[in-house]
This record gives structure tokens, C-alpha cells and sequence, in this order.
């Protein structure tokens, strides 16, 4: 059985605003991400992760930052095209983890919501993917509310 693993990591950082935008889910903040895209730290880990599985590189060979395109742009684009590449090359996503990593705003209460939207996303099953938090106990950049990091896992398997 050919079976993929991936990993991907992302970081964006804080600036002033009123909410973040985490797996497709806003949730109400007193800064925002800041990032050529909408700066959702999660999902950028999740397509990373599944272009990893595909040795096809990480979101910015595919969408490059310096690409006025992708301005603002909402980042259901970069996980819909990595999963379909997915599928293309003959593999199904069989799940994927993400860790959110920071000390606010609490994750927690809106990861169900997150998993259903990426499910909607990438049509899976809920209960194939995974959305946990935790915070860096107040050490590092995130400790310090700087911004955000994610990393994530997927596996794919040959269909
Ligand atoms: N932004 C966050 C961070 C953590 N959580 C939840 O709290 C639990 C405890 O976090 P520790 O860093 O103290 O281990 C963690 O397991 C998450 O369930 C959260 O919801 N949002
Ligand atoms: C998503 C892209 C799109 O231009 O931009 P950002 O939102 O800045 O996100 P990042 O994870 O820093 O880089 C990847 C880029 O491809």
C-alpha cells in the first residue's frame, strides 16, 4: 500500500484588528493575522502538509506572495487546489491533525466548527480531521501574543 505523510508549519503575526481567521472560522479577537493572503496560520499548515504527502513543494511555489492575485484571498483556494493535486495523482487524504499553537484567543470552543468547514473543504469525513490547541506557556513569540503558529499532519493513501 503506498501510504504519504506530510507535515507543514506556519506562522503569521499580529497586528491590530478585530478578529482571526482559523480553518476557514473567524473568531473574535482583539488583533487580527496579518499576511498577503487572509493569513489563516491553520490551513496554510494543512495544504503545506498535503503538498509535503506529494513532494509538490509548500503554498508559496504555488501561490506565490509576490502574486497581486492572491491579495486578501481567502484560503479555502490553496486547500481546495492542494487536495485536488491530491486526487490527481491518485490518492485520497485519509486525515489530517493540526495544532494551533497559541495563548489566545481559545481554540477550543470553535474547533468543531473548524473541522466541519474543513470537511465541507476538502470533502472528508469529520472524523477524519483533527484540530487541537495548545499554548507555548507563555514562552517564544507566541508566549509573548506576537502571532500565531500552526503545524500540521496529513496521511494520503493510494486509491
Ligand atoms: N489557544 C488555546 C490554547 C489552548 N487551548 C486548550 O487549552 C488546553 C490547555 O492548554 P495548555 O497549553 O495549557 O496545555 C489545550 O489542551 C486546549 O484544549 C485552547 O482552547 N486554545
Ligand atoms: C498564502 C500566501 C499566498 O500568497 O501568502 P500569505 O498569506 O502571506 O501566507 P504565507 O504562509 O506566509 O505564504 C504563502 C503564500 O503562498
Amino acid at each position: 500500500m503506498d501510504i504519504r505523510l506530510g507535515n507543514g508549519f506556519d506562522v503569521h503575526r499580529f497586528v491590530p484588528g478585530d478578529h482571526v481567521t482559523l480553518c476557514g472560522v473567524d473568531v473574535p479577537h482583539d488583533q487580527r493575522l496579518d499576511g498577503h493572503s487572509d493569513a489563516d496560520v491553520a490551513m496554510h499548515a494543512v495544504t503545506d502538509a498535503i503538498y509535503g504527502a506529494l513532494a509538490e513543494g509548500d503554498i508559496g511555489r504555488h501561490f506565490p506572495p509576490s502574486d497581486p492575485q492572491w491579495k486578501g484571498a481567502a484560503s479555502d483556494i490553496f486547500l481546495r487546489h492542494a487536495v485536488e493535486l491530491a486526487k490527481s495523482r491518485g490518492f485520497s487524504i485519509s486525515n489530517v491533525d493540526v495544532t494551533i499553537i497559541c495563548e489566545k484567543p481559545k481554540i477550543t470552543p470553535q474547533s468543531s466548527n473548524m473541522v466541519t468547514n474543513m470537511a465541507q473543504i476538502m470533502g472528508l469525513e469529520p472524523g477524519r480531521i483533527s484540530v487541537k490547541a495548545t499554548t507555548s506557556e507563555r514562552l517564544g513569540f507566541t508566549g509573548r501574543e506576537e502571532g500565531i503558529a500552526a503545524i500540521a499532519t496529513a496521511a494520503l493513501v493510494a486509491r
